[in-house]
């Protein structure tokens, strides 16, 4: 299956918010027809509708691909609009947190073929990151589809095992949220340094897209590039004795907010 069958044979998208939108902006950019696209969602955004795509229309018989992109909680009133989908012709593919391959196969059945995926909000830029895996009846061409439709919206990763999907959620999935409040604390720290909100903000926007986008691209590893912003006894290194404090520095507060990320996702799993 590739994405000819998908545009051949059509992609229903389960949940059309946040995660789903750029999902859908992204095959679609990428060619797939919006005629070969229906999205069931009961509050489909302007912009969706915007598209072309069938929205909340009967669905095609045996559609190559069926996305699930609705909450953890919204599960049990979402799935059953799917469930004539079910028993192996259609690849079921989900991006909720917390949502076990077992919890597809009992609403699909246990032959469905389902990849269970954890993207990231960059996603709507095309600069995502996605880790997947299939369960026992996702063959290696499922999982290969899985990771097109993934990959255009950015890179893609695949597990050994699912108990990493806590993890990873904890890190890429949620991740991106830490970094857009580490520009909120940055620009409130220059703030307190005295300068004008708005320029602050500008400043740690920045920074943080400059610097992100270079840790990406170098050959440098993170540890040798922030060295090389660290003057031997100059502004820098007294920044970092604050945040590398064993006890108070960032990574015992990242272990911390990630193992009660990872803790959530867990707990969501057992429903
Ligand atoms: N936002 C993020 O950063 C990420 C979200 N995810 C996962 O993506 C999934 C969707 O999250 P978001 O897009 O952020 O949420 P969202 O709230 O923006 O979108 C959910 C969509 O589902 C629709 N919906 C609600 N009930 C429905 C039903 N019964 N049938 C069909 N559609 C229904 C809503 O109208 C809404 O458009 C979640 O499972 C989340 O865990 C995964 C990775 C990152
Ligand atoms: O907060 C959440 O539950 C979702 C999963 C990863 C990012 N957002």
């Amino acid at each position: 299956m590739d994405m000819d069958d998908v545009a051949r044979r059509g992609l229903v998208l389960l949940g059309c918010g946040k995660m789903g939108q750029a999902l859908l902006d992204g095959w679609l950019r990428g060619g797939l027809p919006a005629e070969s696209v229906w999205v069931i969602d009961p509050a489909p955004s302007d912009a969706v509708r915007a598209t072309g795509v069938h929205t909340n229309a009967g669905l095609p018989e045996s559609p190559a691909v069926a996305v699930v992109a609705v909450k953890p909680q919204m599960m049990g009133d979402a799935l059953p609009a799917m469930t004539a989908l079910g028993g192996g012709a259609t690849l079921f593919v989900s991006v909720a947190a917390g949502t076990p391959l077992a919890r597809f196969a009992a609403a699909f059945g246990d032959a469905t073929p389902v990849v269970r995926t954890m993207p990231n909000t960059p996603a709507a830029i095309g600069r995502g990151i996605t880790a997947l895996i299939g369960n026992v009846p996702a063959t290696g061409d499922h999982l290969a589809l899985a990771e097109v439709l993934m990959r255009a919206v950015g890179q893609t990763v695949v597990l050994q095992d699912e108990a990493q999907m806590d993890a990873v959620t904890a890190l890429s999935g949620s991740g991106p949220a830490y970094v857009f409040h580490l520009i909120e604390a940055m620009a409130q720290a220059g703030t307190a340094q005295g300068l004008p909100a708005d320029l602050a903000l500008a400043l740690a926007r920045a920074t943080v897209g400059g610097a992100g986008q270079l840790a990406e691209d170098s050959t440098d590893d993170p540890a040798q590039l922030r060295r090389n912003v660290t003057s031997p006894n100059g502004t820098t290194a007294a920044a970092l004795d604050v945040l590398m404090d064993e006890a108070s520095g960032f990574p015992a507060l990242l272990q911390r907010a990630m193992a009660a990320a990872a803790d959530r996702s867990r707990e969501l799993s057992r429903g």
